[in-house]
């Protein structure tokens, strides 16, 4: 089933046309990677998604893109949306706070106020995101005082904690080192048994290794996309070819 359908997509930085008549569909309980050079348009894309654009004053839109069958430009409230689609970001970026607060911080935002309900929220939120073994001691300690790769996973468990159906991840490893980077991939198969996951990768055996769906970008065009495996063995288009064997990008 389709989670989020793109329908006839332009985006517009001003006058720069940086997304050319995108038309797509995110299936549900799916990993769906966006590849491509730099600059071809994949955060941006993904940043449309929960309406992250919104914050950048000269950016425009023309057509649709649906949650459910709502188009999240018209007939979603944007606070509603950005609960419902959570972002984890390149570099994690806790919060200055204690672990728990950071957890804590959505769910307070939504109204929760009983500490036994914000406790087992932190507490599943944290084993969701298979940091819990590793902080439960702590929780109150400052969650900069973690490494990188905790950091990361814990600004997952932050974006799960209000309870989202989809999460966009915006290259998520690039900053980690090969071991917190195997626990985060290994941590995005199993989070798709219960969430849809859109996540952008500079890393083509990233992709090839967890995503379902692969869609290649080229300067602002969706060039082909299809299942992952098909895609990285028999592409259809001669640019997906050059790129998936380093002949550019
Ligand atoms: N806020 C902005 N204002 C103007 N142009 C922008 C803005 N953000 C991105 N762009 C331009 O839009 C194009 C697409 O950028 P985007 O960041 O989406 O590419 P990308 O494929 O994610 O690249 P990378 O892999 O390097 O992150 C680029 O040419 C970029 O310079």
């Amino acid at each position: 089933m389709d989670k989020i359908k793109i329908y006839n997509m332009d985006l517009y930085y001003g006058k720069f046309h940086a997304l050319k008549g995108i038309n797509m569909n995110i299936e549900e309980k799916c990993i769906t990677s966006f590849i491509g050079p730099s600059g071809s348009g994949k955060s941006t894309l993904l940043k449309t998604l929960n309406r992250m654009n919104d914050l950048i004053d000269d950016c425009s839109i023309t057509g649709n893109i649906f949650l459910d069958g709502l188009d999240i430009y018209k007939h979603i409230d944007v606070n509603q949306l950005r609960k419902r689609v959570g972002m984890v970001f390149q570099k994690p970026n806790p919060f200055p706070m204690s672990i728990y607060d950071n957890i804590a911080f959505g769910p307070r935002t939504h109204g929760i106020k009983n500490k036994a309900i914000l406790d087992d929220i932190v507490e599943k939120s944290l084993k969701d995101s298979a940091i819990w073994d590793e902080v439960k001691d702590r929780l109150k300690k400052s969650a900069l005082s973690l490494s990188g790769g905790q950091q990361q996973r814990i600004c997952i468990a932050r974006a799960l904690a209000v309870n989202p159906e989809v999460l966009l991840m915006d290259e998520p490893t690039s900053a980690l080192d090969p071991i917190s980077t195997a626990k985060i991939e290994d941590l995005v198969q199993e989070l798709k048994e219960s969430y849809t996951i859109v996540i952008v990768t500079h890393n083509m055996q990233q992709a090839a290794r967890v995503s379902d769906k692969t869609a290649f970008f080229l300067s602002g065009e969706l060039i082909e996309y299809n299942d992952t495996e098909t895609l990285f063995s028999i592409p259809e288009d001669k640019r997906t070819e050059d790129y998936i064997t380093g002949r550019f990008g």
